[in-house]
């Protein structure tokens, strides 16, 4: 059976106005390819803050495990464009998340790390790019580049293919996919798009407005979301 990485417990957010998250629970286990859907203003945003410590409930809390080391997250945000003038090459963005050395320059080992990654994400002939000339769907894939070099427990995908064109969508999940079957990396997937998460994930959580659904995605029934948009 796999490990627990994130067992998220009776989880309660409110902000001054109004309850967000209502004792929400859910468990995620190593090699899991979780996609959490709902409508716009559910929490789904709130609920990858709490994961990534940068909000506080109000009640219950978030086990990580390994519990005896720190646990890394990768972070894929949603497609904004990037400013063509931006200095850096596809290749230098991605090393930003390198942090083995004290040094300003990498050493052999964070090179052949970044030489790896770029190679898995079949961004070699586009590397030397200038990050800000890339085409939407190749800075998504330099985001997951980056989010994946330092070998993540955990990937949060947020929203990540929203505005990507399906051949895009498809080429970049093609490529989590990969990651998630062959190395195991424990992935939640944000989105409003149930065809891709019918497509991609294993599992689903559904957020509605305090209350929630989970399962297995092939039993997700796009009438319990149509339900959830009405109530
Ligand atoms: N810092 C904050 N202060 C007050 N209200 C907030 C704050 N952050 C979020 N909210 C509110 O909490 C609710 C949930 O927001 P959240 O961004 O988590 O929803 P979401 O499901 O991610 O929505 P979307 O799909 O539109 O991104 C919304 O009504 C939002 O306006």
């Amino acid at each position: 059976m796999s490990e627990p990485v994130l067992n998220i417990k009776n989880l309660t957010v409110s902000f001054p106005d109004h309850l967000v998250l209502n004792d929400l629970s859910a468990q995620l286990n190593q090699g899991d390819f979780l996609s959490v859907v709902g409508q716009n203003g559910v929490g789904k945003t709130t609920l990858v803050r709490v994961i990534l410590h940068e909000l506080t409930p109000q009640h219950g809390k978030i086990e990580y495990r390994p519990v005896f080391k720190r646990m890394k997250i990768g972070y894929v945000p949603q497609f904004r464009n990037i400013d063509e003038e931006y200095p850096l090459s596809i290749r230098d963005f991605i090393g930003l998340n390198l942090h083995d050395s004290h040094m300003p320059w990498l050493s052999k080992k964070e090179r052949q790390k970044l030489d790896k990654i770029i190679e898995q994400t079949n961004l070699e002939s586009i590397q030397n790019t200038p990050l800000g000339e890339a085409s939407g769907g190749e800075k998504q894939k330099a985001y997951l580049a980056q989010a994946l070099i330092n070998n993540p427990d955990l990937l949060i995908l947020d929203e990540s293919t929203a505005s990507l064109d399906n051949v895009r969508k498809f080429e970049l999940l093609d490529l989590v996919k990969e990651f998630n079957e062959q190395q195991g990396v424990t992935v939640l997937f944000i989105t409003h798009d149930i065809e891709l998460a019918q497509k991609y994930a294993h599992d689903y959580l559904l957020m509605r407005h305090g209350s929630y659904l989970s399962g297995p995605i092939s039993e997700f029934k796009e009438s319990d979301l149509e339900e959830a948009e009405h109530a």
